[in-house]
């Protein structure tokens, strides 16, 4: 995987090739450093006064290059892992954006945000810093070793007889350290989930007096992740603690008989000052090995999570646009049957729109009408049957060439985070301020537009906060419009407005089907009543199907819907 992430950019070459610079150079002139701390040494006692001066200014020159290698260590590594993060997060947010609508459905939305949000901030820390102390601390360590065993092996073997045990208690305890961090990081994923369903359904919360409820789930889960979080700074102090202890020890030992051979004359002063720095840059980065590879450890797996989310199969991208102009059957279904896992949603459906045609969708909630919509836009290819779209098989039909052609209104109205214009204008390169206009008026927007502090150009808050449900709509069909769509799809566009609203909408609904061929979902049939032709489904079968006058005369199931609306809704149509 990190293989794979050096090859992902290789623009960052000269950044790979600093890191390799800083390191040789740390390396070097750590034993340039030593050296010279020796010769030093024996210099002032010896009182040698040229070697003084000439070792003065190498060991002034070494701290020099040592500081500039960890500048460019910093630059380089922060450069490397600031780019990796960044690719790494752009792919998976439009890896996101191109997955199929059924690993959408799959896939839990706090759970993605986890992969893009903690996992990729230790893939990031463990580029920043561990990648480079997990190669150059290990390096700077043999060839310490290697220096201290030519200066004194006997007095090296002694000191260092500590240090395994140094590495095999940090390695006993890293293990449980790298399985509470991969558990903390499924609970943050777990509270991230949480979070997000709470800021989706805050009103919701409020509304039905739930907020008990919603703050205990919400502290067991934080009261778990934090008695995690508590367990794993545990084991990281006493990790560390024992590690800061043992490393000590060869000092103590380098003192003791490193001073007594000074002092017996078999170790010069200088060399004793060398073995002492030397010995700092042999045991601290050893001890600290195992938990830079924790750091490795825990990063992997969380790019692995990265990686299962990249590696995700998009929605495919090939297929042949057509010119839809001259179709004169815009769908066409044949026995299609369809169904989420293995329930059956869809029956052996047959039927089709003609240009021009203005079809409704009816029945009971969870008979299949935003299913079939979600078919005919290509969401789902594991239909049975056939789907044609303009005279041609879906299958061979360029998904995004045929979502051209077509606009949905759906009763989730979203709008981003941008100016209206920009919210209207989003779904076509080329418009003029005529066209906008006619397509706002279309919708009956343009005078609450108009109305707003900045017009066209005021900004549209998170979620459309700024404007009450039927305007929201209205800007969508604004945006449908503008589009020209061949097909129009509307799917239960009125249903959660209040009868004010829902009349200006259905205005607007009716001025935009007008001379346009649409599907149209409704569960307030008042508002179907002018459609060409209705279809009725119940329990995935179509049921029946004629105009809104025929189906009254069969009087069934569309009669009894019917019915029970107006009779519940006394006012309805007739
Ligand atoms: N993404 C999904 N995964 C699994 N099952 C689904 C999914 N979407 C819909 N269903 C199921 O498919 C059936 C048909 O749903 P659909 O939304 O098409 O019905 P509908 O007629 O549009 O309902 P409504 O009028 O309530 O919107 C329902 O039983 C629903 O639970």
């Amino acid at each position: 995987m990190l293989v794979d992430l050096v090859k992902k950019l290789p623009n960052l070459r000269p950044y790979y090739l600093l890191a390799v610079l800083c390191l040789v150079g740390e390396v070097l002139f750590t034993l340039i450093m030593a050296q010279s701390l020796r010769v030093l040494g024996d210099s002032a006692i010896l009182q040698v006064h040229d070697s003084f001066y000439v070792y003065l200014g190498i060991l002034m020159f070494s701290t020099v290059v040592l500081s500039l290698c960890l500048s460019g260590q910093t630059l380089s590594t922060g450069k490397i892992s600031e780019s990796i993060t960044y690719t790494l997060r752009k792919e998976g947010t439009q890896k996101l954006i191109e997955l199929p609508e059924y690993k959408l459905d799959e896939m839990n939305s706090g759970d993605s945000m986890s992969k893009l949000t903690n996992d990729l901030q230790l893939v990031g820390q463990f580029l920043n810093n561990d990648a480079y102390m997990l190669i150059s601390r290990p390096l700077i360590a043999i060839v310490s070793l290697v220096y201290l065993l030519l200066l004194n092996w006997q007095l090296t073997l002694i000191s260092i007889v500590v240090i395994p045990l140094l590495f095999i208690a940090t390695t006993y305890l890293g293990k449980p350290i790298s399985r509470f961090s991969k558990e903390h990081q499924d609970e943050l994923s777990n509270m991230n989930n949480t979070t997000q369903d709470i800021l989706g359904g805050v009103s919701i919360v409020k509304t039905f007096n739930l907020q008990n409820i919603v703050r205990e789930k919400f502290s067991k889960q934080v009261n778990t992740s934090m008695d995690r979080g508590v367990k794993l700074a545990k084991k990281r102090a006493v990790l560390q603690s024992l590690t800061v202890g043992i490393s000590f020890l060869p000092f103590i030992v380098t003192f003791g008989l490193g001073g007594y051979l000074t002092v017996a004359g078999s170790l010069t002063p200088g060399e004793l000052i060398a073995f002492i720095n030397l010995l700092n840059n042999l045991t601290f980065p050893l001890a600290q090995i195992p938990s830079h590879y924790g750091s490795y450890k825990t990063s992997m797996q969380g790019l692995k999570r990265i990686y299962d989310l990249l590696n995700e199969e998009a929605e495919r991208k090939n297929g042949e646009s057509f010119d839809v102009e001259n179709a004169s059957t815009l769908v066409e279904v044949k026995n299609l049957t369809f169904g989420y896992g293995d329930s059956s949603v869809l029956k052996n459906l047959n039927f089709k729109v003609k240009k021009g045609e203005t079809l409704a969708l009816v029945g009971p909630s969870g008979s299949g009408k935003s299913t079939i919509f979600k078919l005919l836009t290509g969401f789902y290819a594991d239909y049975k049957g056939k789907i044609n779209m303009f005279e041609k098989d879906i299958e061979i039909w360029n998904l995004d060439k045929l979502r051209s052609n077509i606009s949905t209104v759906s009763q989730d109205t979203y709008l981003f985070p941008a100016t209206i214009r920009e919210n209207l204008t989003i779904v076509c390169d080329n418009y003029s301020e005529t066209q906008l206009i006619k397509a706002t008026n279309i919708a009956n927007a343009h005078d609450f537009i108009k109305k707003q502090p900045n017009g066209y150009d005021t900004i549209v808050e998170e979620k459309g906060n700024n404007f009450s449900g039927g305007q929201k709509q209205r800007l969508a069909i604004a945006r449908a419009i503008l589009k020209n769509p061949e097909l129009l799809l509307l799917d239960e566009a009125t249903s959660a407005l209040d009868t004010e609203s829902e009349a200006i909408v259905q205005k607007a609904l009716d001025n935009v089907m007008s001379g346009r061929t649409s599907i149209v979902i409704a569960h307030r049939l008042s508002t179907i009543v002018n459609a060409d032709r209705i279809l009725v489904l119940d329990n995935g079968n179509i049921v029946e199907e004629g105009s809104h006058r025929e189906l009254l005369d069969k009087k069934g199931l569309y009669y009894n819907l019917y019915h029970k609306q107006f009779d519940s809704n006394k006012g309805g149509v007739a």
